[in-house]
């Protein structure tokens, strides 16, 4: 692969709010308000949202008797066959009979509309605790596998009366499981991927009846896709349901909140054998996670069988993880307000170098939707992770770029990170730490880079009939200054310009390029990506003067860069990224970090 075929083009992840367009914002916010009007006529209280997926929106109000309730809707925006589906979601949901399942309460028509109604799970789920904590402790580990395996013997005992009918979650994932911190209560949502198995752990046929042996077609899956993010090789590539793909889910979940990533793509390169759990736990985990179907299938049996043995080891606290420090610098900000953080990044280019194929099942199905644009479809497991840590990144209140350098033996990091929150500093090391390891486990050569942006502060133009722009004043780009010892404004910095992109460049102005070589004159951090589309353009920006004694013409610059912006006609987007310093720290690669088990005597480690 060569250096220059990799360009940069940034591509948006998940749309903030804020990034929509006053139009469709205000669809967006007249819906939700609908759906809250219709709950309360139905005589619910303090209706609320309170989540929202791939496939719905989820409110939580009180019922007459004061008990909380969740009802579940649909998005209109998807195919009314997809939406049909929270019928069958309703279905599934109501054959559970589980303490660890929230009870199916109805399922009702508002027109076109369904509302799957159940009771409320109390707490948080775990994506969010993950998020806020970072990585989750040994006992915790242990304690979470041991519920999540006996919700498993459950699901592989129902019965339909006498009959044996296993049920598969097909979904199961930190966001998809509910934790109350007061009653240590777990409790496992999102019943849409839900089916009956067809085939046991063993891959032998599972019929009710006879009558279902004759008549059911044994030869088709009926199985839904789950989240790309967690599913196991047989779900994502269509083999028939079977309880190993919630040992999959499992194994997944687990990975993922020991090692707080958003997925579990990178056990490769951080394997559960780093994670400073238990030798047998983490091994047993690492097995479930394994390509080899039989290592997996054996690593499934062994968690299921001597989970509970395995959970009665003592295991305290160790006093390791209060001292993270993250591998590259980032500062706290003091923004009364939060940033609403929007991360674009050179994906596309990025992502094509690797190329694996995959066999997938079901386009229309949502969540495959959202890995086809996220152009994960034909990449490696590593390159899935560390896009998938970079959107974790994105879900911290963070401004800033990055951009990581590939060349032979190195890999190179340039960044300026703020955080506006610092209370998540420790589970943010961790999220920086582990994009950090996972670049260090990638091989091919190239440049991968990312702004993180506030998508409040994103300036939007809405263009006219002649596909000029309308405003009646024009908007200004917002910037903060930090003065910095005069020690540091003479070290180096570097400047980054986004090369040509076959697909979606956009042709910028001459004078917007002049502008901008002049403000890299002035010492300041700062991005800018200009997102031009047919009917308007949205500047994201982030800049941090770090001269104040610059700011006139700083401010002049940009004023005047936006003057020329509004000239543009092309459609496309292109940006423009400037980092603090060269080469701000130098890693060696790594193909797979090094074993840490808990250790055998805690004490030693202040537990
Ligand atoms: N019964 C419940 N009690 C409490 N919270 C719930 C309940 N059901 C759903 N939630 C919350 O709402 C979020 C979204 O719900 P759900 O996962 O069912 O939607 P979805 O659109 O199917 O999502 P996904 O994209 O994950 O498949 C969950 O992550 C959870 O936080």
């Amino acid at each position: 692969m060569k250096t220059e075929a990799i360009r940069n083009f940034y591509i948006n992840e998940e749309q903030s709010v804020y990034l929509l367009s006053h139009h469709d914002a205000k669809k967006h916010r007249q819906w939700l308000n609908i759906c809250i009007k219709q709950l309360t006529n139905l005589g619910y209280s303090q209706v609320e949202m309170i989540g929202s997926g791939a496939f719905g929106f989820v409110f939580a109000g009180l019922d007459e008797r004061k008990r909380p309730w969740v009802f579940k809707f649909s998005r209109i925006t998807l195919a009314q066959s997809v939406r049909d589906r929270l019928e069958d979601e309703a279905y599934m949901l109501s054959q559970v009979d589980n303490p660890l399942v929230p009870k199916f309460y109805a399922f009702e028509r508002i027109k076109k509309q369904g509302i799957l109604m159940m009771a409320r799970a109390t707490g948080e789920d775990l994506e969010k605790v993950s998020l806020k904590k970072g990585r989750f402790s040994a006992a915790a580990i242990t304690r979470l596998a041991l519920q999540l395996r006996n919700v498993l013997i459950d699901l592989r005992n129902h019965k339909n009366g006498i009959s044996p009918q296993p049920m598969v979650h097909g979904d199961i994932k930190p966001s998809n499981l509910v934790w109350d911190e007061t009653t240590q209560g777990l409790s496992l949502v999102d019943w849409g991927s839900s089916v009956y198995a067809q085939i046991d752990s063993n891959g032998e046929p599972i019929s009710s009846n006879f009558m279902d042996l004759m008549s059911g077609d044994l030869s088709t899956t009926n199985a839904r896709m789950g989240d790309v993010y967690f599913i196991g090789d047989e779900q994502m590539s269509g083999a028939k349901s079977s309880p190993r793909f919630d040992e999959q889910g499992v194994a997944s979940t687990l990975y993922a909140l020991a090692s707080a990533q958003s997925c579990r793509f990178g056990a490769q390169v951080i394997p559960v054998c780093s994670l400073g759990l238990p030798m047998e736990l983490a091994k047993v985990i690492d097995g479930m996670l394994s390509k080899d179907k039989v290592i997996r299938d054996g690593a499934g049996d062994y968690f299921m069988r001597n989970m509970p043995a395995m959970a009665k080891a003592y295991l305290p606290e160790l006093n390791l993880a209060e001292h993270v420090r993250a591998n590259i610098p980032f500062w706290f900000g003091n923004d009364e307000e939060l940033p609403d953080t929007v991360v674009y990044s050179s994906r596309k280019q990025f992502l094509r170098q690797a190329d694996h194929n995959q066999q997938l099942l079901d386009v229309n199905d949502a969540q495959l939707d959202r890995y086809y644009k996220e152009f994960l479809f034909d990449t490696g497991d590593t390159e899935k992770a560390f896009l998938a840590s970079i959107s974790r990144l994105a879900k911290y209140p963070v401004v800033g770029g990055l951009s990581f350098h590939w060349k032979e033996e190195s890999l190179f990091v340039e960044s300026s990170l703020i955080m506006h929150d610092e209370s998540l500093g420790h589970a943010f090391s961790q999220a920086v730490n582990n994009t950090v390891m996972l670049a260090q486990g990638i091989h091919q050569k190239g440049l991968f880079k990312c702004c993180l942006f506030d998508a409040r502060k994103t300036i939007q133009l809405e263009r006219d009939g002649t596909g000029a722009f309308k405003f009646e004043q024009l908007p200004e780009l917002n910037y903060e200054v930090m003065n910095l010892k005069s020690a540091e404004v003479t070290r180096p910095h570097s400047y980054f310009e986004d090369g040509k992109d076959p697909d979606e460049q956009l042709q910028l102005p001459k004078k917007v390029i002049k502008c901008v070589f002049e403000l890299n004159q002035i010492h300041h951090t700062g991005c800018i990506i200009f997102e031009a589309l047919p009917d308007r353009m949205k500047i994201h920006h982030y800049y941090r003067l770090l001269d104040g004694t610059k700011e006139a013409q700083f401010k002049r610059l940009l004023n005047k860069m936006m003057q020329y912006a509004v000239s543009i006609t092309d459609v496309g987007v292109a940006g423009f990224m400037k980092l603090p310093y060269k080469n701000t720290r130098e890693f060696a690669l790594c193909d797979r970090q090094p074993d840490f088990f808990y250790p055998k005597d805690p004490k030693r480690f202040g537990a």
